[in-house]
């Protein structure tokens, strides 16, 4: 059973600081619907082809792993999920990525609407060298006009789904910067959902954690896929494993299969994906 700050719904009356899908959990349903779907995408760097026709449907309200050797191109598909290979001048690509209706490759799409629905969480936490209360106020305060009151209601609830309130409830206006790094990295899930996304990206949020802080981020991933759907990327075997319900394995820019994640670990039809889960390779 979830603990209470976990089931808590969003303050009532603030502008969609939930996630803005149907909120339904897919436990709940024998079919799980497709969040994001990815077909025929190709991704490059100038010449180099990073990606190379992959097709991926990633189902709503789970956590989907992305799992494979050192450049074999995890990071460029999260990437494009939120559009962030923008900023970088060589990179282009064609084929579809979808948002339930929204075309996320289309030069039409407001980048900055789309990233309020695809949140991203990054290798080493990166808070703002702001207060821990101005870091998960910060969306809000772009994208929403809330009374003080609300604003604090929205910034208590996003640390309480982010299990960090109870660590800094006391402290709210001190540095973020002052936290340890499994709270910094905490704190920096609340800032993503603070906004009401649909999607979570993380880009392998523990690796710069130790073993303890770790595992609190396994669990409240776990937990925040009744509410999020999130797509990770990991090169931690047990952990995909651990946390996942969906898993991707790719290999050179391709996606060798991907499933339930028992079924990738346990009985994987592609030779590649059981020597690289037994690590034979990698
Ligand atoms: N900004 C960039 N410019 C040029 N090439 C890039 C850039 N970013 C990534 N690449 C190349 O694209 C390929 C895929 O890289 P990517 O970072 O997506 O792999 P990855 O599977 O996430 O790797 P890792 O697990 O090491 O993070 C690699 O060959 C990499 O060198």
């Amino acid at each position: 059973m979830l603990p209470t700050s976990m089931t808590e719904s969003a303050p009532s009356n603030l502008t969609n600081p939930a996630p803005q899908g149907n909120g339904q959990n897919v436990s709940d349903s024998p079919v799980a619907e497709t969040c994001i779907e990815i077909a025929n995408f190709d991704a490059w760097y100038g010449a180099f082809q990073a990606i190379h026709n992959l097709s991926l449907e990633i189902p709503r309200n789970q956590v989907t792993a992305f799992i494979g050797p050192s450049g074999c191109g995890k990071s460029t598909l999260l990437r494009w999920i939120n559009r962030m290979n923008d900023i970088v001048p060589t990179a282009h690509s064609k084929g579809i990525m979808r948002l339930d209706d929204l075309d996320i490759l289309a030069k039409s799409t407001d980048v900055v609407h789309m990233r309020r629905l695809v949140g991203m969480v990054f290798q080493k936490p990166n808070p703002f060298p702001k207060s821990i209360f101005d870091n998960v106020a910060f969306g809000p305060r772009l994208h929403m006009k809330l009374r003080r009151s609300e604003l604090e209601e929205l910034v208590e609830w996003s640390l309480r789904k982010a299990a960090v309130w109870d660590e800094v409830k006391d402290r709210l206006h001190a540095p973020a910067l002052g936290l340890s790094g499994g709270q910094q990295q905490r704190l920096c899930i609340a800032r993503a959902i603070a906004v009401g996304p649909e999607v979570l990206l993380m880009d392998e949020p523990c690796s710069a954690l130790d073993p303890a802080s770790t595992l609190a981020i396994e669990d409240l991933i776990y937990e925040l896929r009744e509410q999020y759907t999130i797509v990770m990327v990991t090169h931690n075997m047990q952990q995909a494993s651990r946390c996942s319900d969906q898993t991707a394995f790719f290999f050179e820019g391709q996606l060798v299969e991907s499933g339930p994640t028992d079924d990738v670990f346990t009985k994987p039809k592609e030779k590649r994906t059981d020597d690289y889960v037994r690590g034979r390779f990698g």
